[in-house]
């Protein structure tokens, strides 16, 4: 959907505008016959993934962790700051190192009871997509997507203003990107910007937003610090556990 805030801000979408990624249904290899549901009327067969299963010790799939939440991966999808599949991206499914992951079910649970189900957009990344933006913030020409992420930024200077790290620690495991849904009505909850938008109004204590979209991302703060995360200050949906697994260690296995 497009979302048009009621200060000045851009009109931008909230939402990849595929609604394949938020419906995918995720399955793993051993119990593919049971978990499947293949009806001659499932509209989501087409996006039925394969897990790949095997993750790194200390690493788990989100989604057996915390059946609650979901997903929405961008750099799985073309709609990201990139506007293309992101390098090591192979499947649209959120991992994060397995301390990471409890922390999150705890945050998830409080959430969930207070009406929110939680979005993932993004949680490990391989450094290897990491490099894949390091290569697209070089070249200048390539402006695809400014008008939607980064209008009034330059994409060269996104690494040193803070808006992308050369080293992440979603490539820690201990990092996710993520908002809410309100249960209610099924929608995202109004941030006052959207995911991945590079700039000031992204920051938290921004005065360019609202006092109730600075409540919306209260709500999603409070639970992500209450459960042992820190937040980032040039960005509301970025979350980084306190007690890293691997704090100095760049995993480079792929998304799948
Ligand atoms: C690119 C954005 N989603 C993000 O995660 N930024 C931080 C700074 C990072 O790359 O770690
Ligand atoms: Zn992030």
């Amino acid at each position: 959907k497009n979302v048009t805030s009621t200060t000045s801000q851009p009109v931008i979408h909230e939402q990849a505008p595929s609604s394949t990624l938020a419906n995918s249904t995720v399955v793993s290899k051993e119990v593919e016959s049971k978990e499947v549901i293949d009806t001659p009327t499932d509209p989501i067969k087409e996006d039925i993934i394969e897990k790949k299963r095997k993750l790194p010790k200390g690493f788990v799939y989100m989604d057996e962790v915390i059946p609650a939440a979901k997903s929405e991966i961008r750099y799985y999808s073309d709609y990201n700051f990139v506007g293309k599949r992101i390098d090591g991206y192979k499947a649209p499914i959120a991992i994060l190192a397995s301390d990471a992951a409890k922390a999150l079910k705890a945050v998830s649970d409080e959430v969930e009871k207070k009406g929110y189900t939680l979005l993932i957009y993004d949680a490990y990344r391989p450094q290897k997509a990491v490099n894949h933006f390091i290569r697209w913030a070089k070249d200048s020409k390539d402006t695809k997507m400014k008008d939607i992420f980064y209008p009034a930024v330059d994409k060269t200077k996104v690494f040193k203003l803070g808006y992308v790290a050369s080293k992440s620690g979603h490539s820690r495991g201990g990092t996710v990107d993520l908002t809410i849904i309100d249960k209610k009505t099924g929608e995202i909850v109004d941030m006052g910007s959207p995911y991945d938008f590079f700039g000031d109004i992204s920051s938290h204590g921004t005065k360019l937003i609202t006092s109730e979209q600075t409540a919306n991302r209260n709500i999603l703060k409070n639970a992500m610090v209450k459960h042992g995360f820190r937040l980032y200050s040039k960005e509301w949906w970025h979350y980084t556990l306190n007690k890293e697994p691997f704090p100095n260690k760049y995993f480079d296995f792929d998304v799948e």
